[in-house]
């Protein structure tokens, strides 16, 4: 089915770049395909745009910056409000773009596009609240004064697992600081951006201040932070791509902000409510079909509700339903490549190899185009690739503990910090483990824990800033101090 016939409006669809307020195509010409990860089909393409053009964006958003900069705090607000209201009004659009080039359930789509609005509201509401503050004086009369001004043009590189929240978590702070941003968005899942931009533009965003760009990933990076206008990158993706974009901004000393990898452990504690923490498990595993960077990537259970766990786990897991995306009540769908299908199955082979127990779900080797079954495995051990690397799919490895002391080791046994879970009802053990655990994020008898109002970011090889919350602007601000002498 074509991009245009799941849309109401197709001024959504859009094979375009937003540059300084145009929509522009690749000054030769030049393209690149997007398709659907549930069938292959190319549903569209978008422009791979040249350095010219991208060294263009920069000026015209250094030259939308002088402006948006003198706006009052109430004038972003507004404009981010209404681009919020646009997100939602248009929803399902958004969310079958969404859909078909990414593949996640619609169910899911739509609940990433509110998700992703609620970025854009949570900053609108924050942009009032960049407060500055007064520090008594070092002389008799003088005054030191704090503020906190905009840090200029800003960019962001964008995965394509989320392709509309990532976005908005990025480019709402910036835009409620007073920065303009320039987003490249995976060229896996371009349109959802694309479409973004059509609402910023509605909303009244001035031209310049949110602008798209597609292209080659290699070189937009080198432009971008090549560039000394612009001030400050936040990148969200692989932790080898994080640190060399992390080294090329060393050059103009531009702010990072990155969310890298993960390696999330799951702690089941003997003393855990156990429906509630399989119900957990089950969020936290299969969101986006494991496509998350803080989805549960090792399960440790403690040997005292180690077989119950597994068995409820693998009941639920047996409910899930693999299918198109746009399918009725399906929970899973297509990964976002054979790539990703293909380490799905190397985890499962090597822990087998390794000596694995195979519990529940086809193995992934019986995989369907990027159709990947859920599967289950027990008898996990630290020397399997699944305890090491992140899988980002469908596979629930579980491995037996005994003592308290034993999952904090495991837990942290990995150069990775994004996201840590457990489950408890004890709460002496509650505070020990969430002080011991090494992550920026932890979800304690909770499964599910990205929220706008949260500081979102990790700790080690898994990124350095904060998304979200109040902590979100500051990355898009410096700071200056004012000495005021005395009479
Ligand atoms: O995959 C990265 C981000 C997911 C989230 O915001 O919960």
């Amino acid at each position: 089915m074509s991009a245009l016939s799941r849309l109401t409006e197709s001024r959504l669809y859009r094979q375009q770049c937003l540059v300084g307020g145009q929509w522009i195509d690749a000054s030769d010409g030049a393209t690149i395909e997007v398709d659907n990860p549930a069938s292959g089909d190319i549903i569209g393409n978008v422009p791979s745009l040249s350095e010219a053009q991208l060294t263009e964006c920069i000026a015209q958003a250094d030259q939308a910056f002088a402006e948006w900069r003198k706006t009052t705090a109430l004038e972003r607000a507004d404009l981010l409000m209404r681009w919020y209201e646009l997100m939602l009004k248009h929803r399902e659009d958004i969310a079958s773009l969404m859909t078909l080039e990414q593949g996640k359930p619609l169910v899911e789509a739509r609940g990433e596009v509110d998700y992703a609005a609620s970025f854009i509201r949570w900053f609108a509401e924050e942009a009032r609240r960049v407060y500055g503050e007064t520090i008594p004086g070092a002389k008799p009369g003088q005054h030191i004064v704090v503020t906190r001004q905009p840090i200029g043009v800003t960019a962001a590189i964008t995965p394509w697992n989320f392709p509309a929240a990532m976005i908005t978590r990025k480019a709402g702070a910036a835009l409620a600081a007073g920065c303009p941003m320039i987003v490249k968005p995976a060229s896996a899942t371009p349109f959802t951006a694309l479409a973004l931009g059509v609402l910023a533009e509605e909303a009244g965003i001035p031209a310049g201040v949110f602008n798209v760009v597609t292209g080659k990933a290699s070189m937009i990076s080198e432009v971008l932070t090549g560039s000394e206008t612009v001030r400050k990158l936040s990148f969200t993706g692989s932790t080898s791509v994080g640190s060399q974009l992390m080294a090329q901004c060393a050059e103009h000393v531009q702010k990072v902000s990155l969310e890298l990898g993960g390696n999330a452990p799951f702690i089941v504690f003997d003393d855990a409510d156990l429906d509630r923490a399989v119900e957990g498990a089950m969020v936290c595993k299969f969101r986006n079909t494991g496509q998350t960077c803080v989805c549960a990537n090792r399960f440790l259970v403690q040997s005292g509700i180690h077989d119950p766990f597994v068995e409820k786990l693998a009941e639920a897991m047996g409910k899930l339903k693999l299918g198109d995306g746009f399918d009725e009540g399906v929970t899973q769908s297509a990964l976002i490549n054979r790539a990703a299908v293909k380490k799905v199955q190397e985890h499962f082979d090597d822990a087998l190899a390794k000596g694995a127990r195979h519990v529940a779900g086809a193995s992934p080797g019986e995989a369907k185009g990027n159709y990947v079954e859920p599967v289950l495995v027990t008898g996990v051990t630290p020397d399997m690739q699944v305890c090491a690397d992140e899988t980002f799919g469908p596979l629930a490895a579980v491995i037996r503990f005994d003592t308290e002391e034993q999952a904090i080791a495991l837990a942290n046994d990995t150069p990775y910090g994004l996201a840590a879970y457990f489950y408890s009802t004890n709460i002496h053990r509650v505070w020990r483990v969430a002080d011991a655990l090494e992550a920026g994020i932890i979800g304690i008898n909770e499964g599910a824990v990205s929220n706008a109002a949260a500081p979102f970011g990790g700790v080690k090889a898994s990124g350095l800033g904060r998304e979200g919350s109040r902590h979100g602007l500051d990355e898009y601000t410096e700071i200056k101090y004012l000495c005021m002498g005395g009479a």
